[in-house]
């Protein structure tokens, strides 16, 4: 009969023997990553695995994901990745932690070599993720480090994990990657120059009106869910806004909200910084996806309209308003996806209808003066109050004078104290409702500065802007 002790020795000569063969394999299996090709390491892989019955046996199947192929980013590799570093399990001992300046998280991986598992499904899976240092000139003449991350799960689930699983893990790091981007800015000076968008608007701290706010959010919700919708229909995936209102009422806080919310980066256009169509083709071109293209002033594209309606005559190299119309239209949003559009204006009134006719901009938002929902916003933003004493008076006189949420925003800078700032907003309301009133004697006029150093005074049926109104009677005194 075979005794304890005898039992215990053959147990420990056998487990060295394991690690010692593990040991063995492992150094095989690094010198094999380094010299031999990635087809022939499967090959290879799974034949020991048969052999020895690990997790490469023929019960199990690994997908092996390389950071390359032949130079070409490997788009799974990075989905994998992304998605492993939101993931820490209890069976994982190392994690990798990273921040890159422009980053505002911390971004938390399991480390080379480690293993992560967890269960999809009832289905159990490994990931593993391994780095192995190249020196230049050996097999892959790239030097420094080929990385390549590896799932393994039960073969028999190989349908549900290509169906279901890759598919949940290409969706999960499409959300992380939106969550931690970092959102750019992009101007146009001959070329494109980006710098980080640090803009901290967002429909949060917006003054506007609340149902409109709704409204443009579910908007934008849709636009982004309705990939599909668009492909059915034939429509490109695009949608185009004008925002019109006077200066100071927040038409680029919104589009900077847009942005924040969207995770879109933002190309801001200057189109009378443009040549020729040929310039404005080869700008469009090079935009990225999930991104908000912005022609601010767009009645102030003077040189545009001239051009149009003058008829320079340099045939198709010159930039004209048809072929930046065409642009919108045509190729660019034909070749790009989830694109959006956004024109600002102060005067409506004055833009070209080509640019108006409906479908050209799908939604147009209106800009307002400061409403008491509004003004709510801002005195909770800047004041941190939801309530006050003086609110029912500022109230009515919001519904009596116009004022822009940037000149209740200025004057809310004047005091940390809520008591003091909105005493001061009282005074400031009155002073621009006794102006209104006709003092000056111009009632009836909307009086705007067009470009900033030439003011010009329109007769419209609009009302005075009060922000100008208000400069004129500093100006007096
Ligand atoms: N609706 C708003 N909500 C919150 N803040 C606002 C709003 N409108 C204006 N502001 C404040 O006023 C400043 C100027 O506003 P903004 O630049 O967005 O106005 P605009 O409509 O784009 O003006 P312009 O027509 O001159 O370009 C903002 O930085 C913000 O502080
Ligand atoms: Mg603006």
């Amino acid at each position: 009969m075979t005794s304890m002790a005898s039992l215990l020795s053959t147990y420990t000569t056998f487990t060295a023997a394991a690690m010692l063969l593990r040991t063995v394999l492992n150094e095989a299996r690094s010198l094999i990553n380094q010299f031999i090709p990635q087809y022939v390491q499967e090959r290879i892989w799974s034949k020991i695995g048969r052999i020895f019955g690990n997790r490469h046996s023929s019960s199990h199947v690994t997908l092996i994901m390389d950071e390359y192929d032949n130079y070409i980013t490997n788009q799974f590799y990075e989905a994998s990745e992304i998605y492993l570093r939101a993931k820490v399990s209890p069976s994982v001992t190392k994690l990798k932690v990273f921040q890159a300046p422009d980053d505002k998280n911390l971004s938390v991986t399991i480390k080379n070599g480690e293993k992560f598992t967890e269960v999809f499904q009832g289905i159990q899976l490994q990931w593993e993720s391994f780095c192995i240092e190249k020196n230049r000139n050996e097999y892959y003449d790239r030097g420094g480090e080929i990385k390549s991350i590896e799932l393994s799960f039960p073969r028999k689930n190989m349908d549900k994990i290509l169906s279901s699983y890759l598919p949940y893990v290409l969706e999960r790091s499409k959300a992380i990657r939106k969550e931690n981007r970092v959102l750019k800015l992009h101007s146009y000076n001959g070329s494109w120059e980006s710098t980080n968008l640090d803009h901290p608007s967002t429909f949060e701290t917006l003054a506007m009106d609340s149902k409109l706010k709704e409204d443009l959010i579910n908007d934008l919700d849709r636009f982004v869910k309705r990939s599909q919708f668009y492909r059915r229909v034939g429509k490109a995936w695009k949608r185009g806004y004008l925002l019109y209102g006077p200066p100071g009422t927040g038409k680029s806080s919104l589009i900077a909200a847009m942005a924040n919310y969207l995770k879109f980066d933002i190309y801001d256009l200057e189109l009378t910084s443009l040549h020729s169509n040929y310039e404005l083709r080869r700008l469009l071109v090079s935009t990225k996806n999930q991104s908000i293209l912005v022609i601010e002033d767009i009645d102030c594209s003077v040189a545009l309209q001239d051009r149009r309606s003058g008829g320079c005559g340099q045939g198709n190299s010159q930039l004209t308003l048809s072929g930046f119309l065409n642009f919108i239209d045509g190729l660019w949003s034909s070749c790009g996806n989830e694109r959006i559009i956004v024109f600002t204006t102060n005067h409506k009134d004055k833009l070209d209808p080509a640019l108006l006719r409906p479908g050209r901009m799908d939604v147009h938002i209106h800009m307002s003066y400061c409403n008491p929902c509004g003004f709510k916003t801002l005195a909770s933003n800047y004041l941190d109050v939801s309530n006050h004493k003086l609110f029912p008076e500022i109230e009515k006189l919001l519904m009596e004078v116009e004022v822009t949420p940037a000149e209740i925003a200025e004057e809310f800078m004047k005091s940390e104290d809520a008591d003091v700032a909105l005493e001061g907003l009282v005074e400031f309301l009155r002073r621009v409702k006794m102006v209104r009133n006709g003092s000056d004697g111009r009632e009836g006029k909307e009086v705007y500065e067009h470009g900033k150093e030439s003011p010009e005074i329109v007769e419209s049926e609009k009302k005075i802007s009060p922000e100008i109104v208000t400069r004129n009677v500093l100006n007096l005194q």
